[in-house]
C-alpha cells in the first residue's frame, strides 16, 4: 500500500440518510449572542445547557478547547446525545459526529484500546481536494439504444441493465454542444440519478460519477413535474470538459478500512472492520501528513460522543488521557447518568465513576428533566420529522403519556401509532392509534410491574433491589 490507492472508493460511499432519533437536531439554536433560543434548530428547552454547550463551541472556536473534554450528566432521555449532535452540527456539515456507547468498547472481537481507536478516527474529518476532468453541461436529449434481442421479443424484463447497452447523450453549454457515446455502465448511472433533458450534470470522467447539478433555468416553464425542492441553475458557459477543484470528506476511519488489506471498503457498512495494522494507521497518518502539507488536505475535528463512560474501565480512561493530548484529537464529549459510583477496575469510588486526574479535564454541564411544555414541542418536531400527521387529542395524549412515562417511549410512539393509523387506513393519527400502541408496547414502568407480578414465571429471578441502580442521577 505505497500509495492510498484505494482512496477513490470512498468518493462512491454514498452515505444512506435516514430518519434517525436525533435527525431533527440541526444545531444548538443559540443567538449571535450566544443565548438558547426556546425552540430552534430542532432543539427545544433545555436552555441553560444549551448556552453553556456554545460557550463551549466558541472555545473550540478559538482553539482553546485542547486538551479537555466534556462531560453531560443527567438523567436518562433528557437530551444528552442531542446537545452532543448539536455541538457538531453547529460546528459545520462536514464535521463528524462518531457516537459509541462505552458498553460497546468491549468486545470479543476488538481490544478496548482498537476499538476507541476507531472511535476516535470515526471522530476525525479529512478534506481531500483533488483536481478532477470534469465534463459539465446541460442534457439536450439521451437516447438509448433498444437492444436486438429486445426487438426480436426476448423476455429480459425491460428495466434491466443489458451488459452491452449503448446510448447516445448530447450535452451543451452557451458556447457548444458535443454528443457523447453511452456504454452500459454510464446508462445504468445516469438512470440511478433519474437525469433527463433539461438537468445541468457533472461527470468525472475518472471514476464515472455523475452527479445532477439542477434543473436549467432554461426549461424552468417546462410542463413536465418538478418538486418543491427543484434547484434550478444556469446552463454552463465555455468548454464542455473543464478542471475543477473537487473537495471529498472521509474520515481517517474510512481510509484505514479502505485501505486495510484485509478488510474492503464494504466493512463500513457492516461495521465488522476487525483490528487495523498500526502500520497501515502509520502509512496513512504519514500520508495525511504529506497532503496536509501540499495543502491537498484539512483535517476536521468532529465530535465523538461516548455514552454511558461510567462504563470505561480505569485503562480506558488513560487512553483517553493520552489521546486528547494529540493535534488531531476531536472534540470529546461524554455522559453519564450515574452519581458517585466505583471507577471499573479499581476498588475507588468517584464522581460519576470518573478518575480524579480525568475529572480535572472536563467542563461539566447538566441537563434537567423536561417539562411538559417542552416534551410537547419535542413530539411536535418528530411527528414533523417522521412525516406523521396527528391530531391535537392523540398529541395531548402522547405527551401526558410522556410526562408520565418518558420521553423517548413517547416519540417511539410515533411511529408505531402512525402504522397503526395506516392499517385502518386512515391519514392523520387519532387517540384511538396512540391507546393501541400504549397497550401494546410496555413502558420501563409497566414492564416491570409485570415482571413483579409474574416473576415466579420466570427462570434465573433475582429478588428486586439488589442490582446496583441505587447510584444512578435517576429518581
Ligand atoms: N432539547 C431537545 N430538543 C429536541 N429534541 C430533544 C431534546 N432533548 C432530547 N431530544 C430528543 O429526545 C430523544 C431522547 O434524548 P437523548 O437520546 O438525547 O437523551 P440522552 O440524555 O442522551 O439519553 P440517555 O442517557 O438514555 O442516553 C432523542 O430523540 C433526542 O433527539
Amino acid at each position: 500500500m505505497a500509495e492510498l490507492k484505494r482512496l477513490s472508493e470512498s468518493r462512491d460511499l454514498t452515505r444512506i440518510e435516514r430518519i434517525g432519533a436525533h435527525s431533527h437536531i440541526r444545531g444548538l439554536g443559540l443567538d449571535s449572542s450566544l443565548e438558547a433560543r426556546d425552540a430552534s434548530e430542532g432543539m427545544v428547552g433545555q436552555l441553560p445547557a444549551r448556552k453553556a454547550a456554545g460557550l463551549i463551541l466558541q472555545l473550540i472556536r478559538q482553539g482553546k478547547i485542547a486538551g479537555r473534554a466534556v462531560l453531560l450528566a443527567g438523567q436518562p432521555g433528557t437530551g444528552k446525545t442531542a446537545l452532543a449532535m448539536g455541538i457538531a452540527k453547529s460546528l459545520g456539515a462536514e464535521t463528524p459526529f462518531a457516537s459509541v456507547a462505552a458498553s460497546e468498547l468491549f468486545s470479543l472481537d476488538l481490544s478496548k484500546t482498537e476499538a476507541l481507536r476507531q472511535a476516535f478516527r470515526r471522530a476525525i474529518g479529512v478534506r481531500i481536494k483533488e483536481e478532477a476532468e470534469i465534463i459539465e453541461g446541460e442534457v439536450v436529449e439521451i437516447s438509448i439504444d433498444r437492444p436486438l434481442s429486445a426487438a426480436a421479443g426476448s423476455s429480459a424484463p425491460s428495466g434491466a441493465t443489458a451488459p452491452g447497452k449503448t446510448g447516445r447523450l448530447t450535452l451543451k453549454t452557451t458556447d457548444m454542444e458535443t454528443v457523447y457515446e453511452l456504454g452500459g455502465k454510464m446508462i445504468e448511472a445516469l438512470g440511478k440519478e433519474k437525469v433527463q433533458s433539461g438537468d445541468v450534470i457533472a461527470l468525472d470522467k475518472a471514476s464515472g460519477k455523475v452527479t445532477k447539478l439542477g434543473r436549467s433555468i432554461g426549461r424552468s416553464r417546462d410542463y413536465d413535474a418538478v418538486g418543491p425542492h427543484t434547484k434550478f441553475v444556469k446552463c454552463p458557459e465555455g468548454e464542455l470538459q473543464k478542471r475543477k477543484e473537487v473537495v471529498h470528506c472521509v474520515t481517517l476511519h474510512e481510509i484505514d478500512v479502505i485501505n486495510s488489506r484485509t478488510q474492503g471498503f464494504l466493512a463500513l457498512f457492516t461495521g465488522d472492520t476487525g483490528e487495523i495494522r498500526a502500520e497501515v494507521r502509520e502509512q496513512i497518518d504519514t500520508k495525511v501528513a504529506e497532503w496536509r502539507e501540499e495543502g491537498k488536505a484539512d483535517i476536521v475535528p468532529g465530535v465523538l460522543f461516548i455514552d454511558e463512560v461510567h462504563m470505561l474501565d480505569i485503562e480506558c480512561f488513560s487512553f483517553l488521557n493520552r489521546a486528547l493530548e494529540n493535534d488531531m484529537a476531536p472534540i470529546l464529549v461524554i455522559a453519564t447518568n450515574r452519581g458517585i459510583t466505583s471507577i471499573r477496575g479499581t476498588n475507588y469510588r468517584s464522581p460519576h465513576g470518573i478518575p480524579p486526574d480525568f475529572l480535572d479535564r472536563l467542563l461539566i454541564i447538566t441537563t434537567q428533566p423536561y417539562t411538559e411544555d417542552d416534551i410537547r414541542k419535542i413530539l411536535d418536531i418528530r411527528c414533523d420529522e417522521e412525516d406523521v400527521e396527528m391530531s391535537a387529542d392523540a398529541k395531548v395524549l402522547l405527551t401526558k403519556i410522556g410526562v408520565e412515562t418518558s420521553l423517548r417511549y413517547a416519540i417511539h410512539l410515533i411511529t408505531s401509532a402512525a402504522l397503526a393509523c395506516q392499517k385502518r387506513k386512515g391519514k392523520v393519527v387519532e387517540m384511538e392509534d396512540i391507546s393501541r400502541v400504549y397497550q401494546l408496547f410496555l413502558d420501563v414502568k409497566r414492564s416491570t410491574q409485570y415482571l413483579m407480578e409474574y416473576q415466579s414465571q420466570y427462570m434465573f429471578n433475582e429478588v428486586p433491589g439488589e442490582a446496583d441502580g441505587d447510584d444512578t442521577m435517576q429518581s
